[in-house]
């Protein structure tokens, strides 16, 4: 029996993971903005490992989703755009106003580009999951297969951003969507635009690429 079956619950177990998350969030940030004496460290390398040892103790398979996770229900803690548990995740947070996705985020150091700017390929991770979501609540849910993006003014960092994603066309299997990033102060300058392309799966392809996950193939 899991350890959430055995009473401990999931949200218990959630709330850990977010706090998990927002631990290593703040360890990133600091460990990339210090300039802390070299002695720090290798004092903060060393008790970094002894911290992730126990984590290592038990870890799921490729093909296993996490016990926390409910894949059908979109929650994915460890999403490396919206994840609460994943370090990386600025975290993006997503929600619906009407047909458009909007979502919002800061971004610190660890997403640098250009000095004081975020990173390009930082600002295309967000779009796709933004149009992703948009078309996935849309009722059409789908894999990219086109992300085109483009780069009107750079993305400050350290600054509440304001993203949007909405669909626009619908032609058989392929799901169009655009969206923006700009910042919540002057949220009428787009800094960056993108517009996808996502295809619905038929029951082959998902079986192909998801089959070991679910285990639809067993
Ligand atoms: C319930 C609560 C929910 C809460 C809320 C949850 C939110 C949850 C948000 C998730 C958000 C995730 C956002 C990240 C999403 C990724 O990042 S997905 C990962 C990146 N993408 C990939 O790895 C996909 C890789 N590509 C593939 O595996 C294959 O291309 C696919 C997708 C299986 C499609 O197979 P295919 O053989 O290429 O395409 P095929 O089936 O022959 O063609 C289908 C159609 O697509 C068209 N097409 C294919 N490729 C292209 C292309 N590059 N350009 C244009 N058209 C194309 C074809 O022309 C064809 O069109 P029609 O003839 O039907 O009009």
């Amino acid at each position: 029996m899991s350890e959430i079956e055995n009473g401990h619950g999931l949200q218990h177990r959630r709330e850990a993971i977010t706090g998990l998350g927002d631990a290593l969030r703040l360890l990133i940030e600091q460990a990339t903005a210090t300039e802390a004496p070299t002695a720090e460290l290798l004092r903060a390398a060393e008790l970094i490992r002894q911290a992730a040892a126990p984590l290592g103790e038990r870890v799921r398979g490729r093909f296993e989703t996490a016990a926390a996770d409910d894949l059908l229900g979109g929650v994915r803690l460890y999403n490396p755009v919206t994840g609460l548990g994943s370090a990386f995740a600025p975290p993006l947070e997503i929600h619906r106003e009407g047909d458009v996705a909007v979502g919002t985020c800061s971004l610190g150091r660890a997403f640098e580009g250009p000095p004081s700017f975020a990173h390009g390929g930082v600002s295309a991770m967000l779009l796709d999951q933004m149009l992703g979501y948009a078309v996935t609540v849309s009722g059409r849910p789908g894999m990219t297969v086109q992300l085109d993006t483009g780069y009107r003014q750079p993305v400050p960092l350290y600054t509440p951003l304001r993203l949007t994603a909405q669909v626009v066309t619908v032609e058989n299997r392929v799901v169009t969507a655009t969206g923006t990033i700009a910042t919540v102060d002057d949220p009428g300058t787009i800094l960056v635009r993108a517009t996808g392309k996502f295809v619905a799966l038929l029951a082959e392809q998902a079986q192909r690429l998801f089959g070991p996950v679910t285990g639809s193939d067993r």
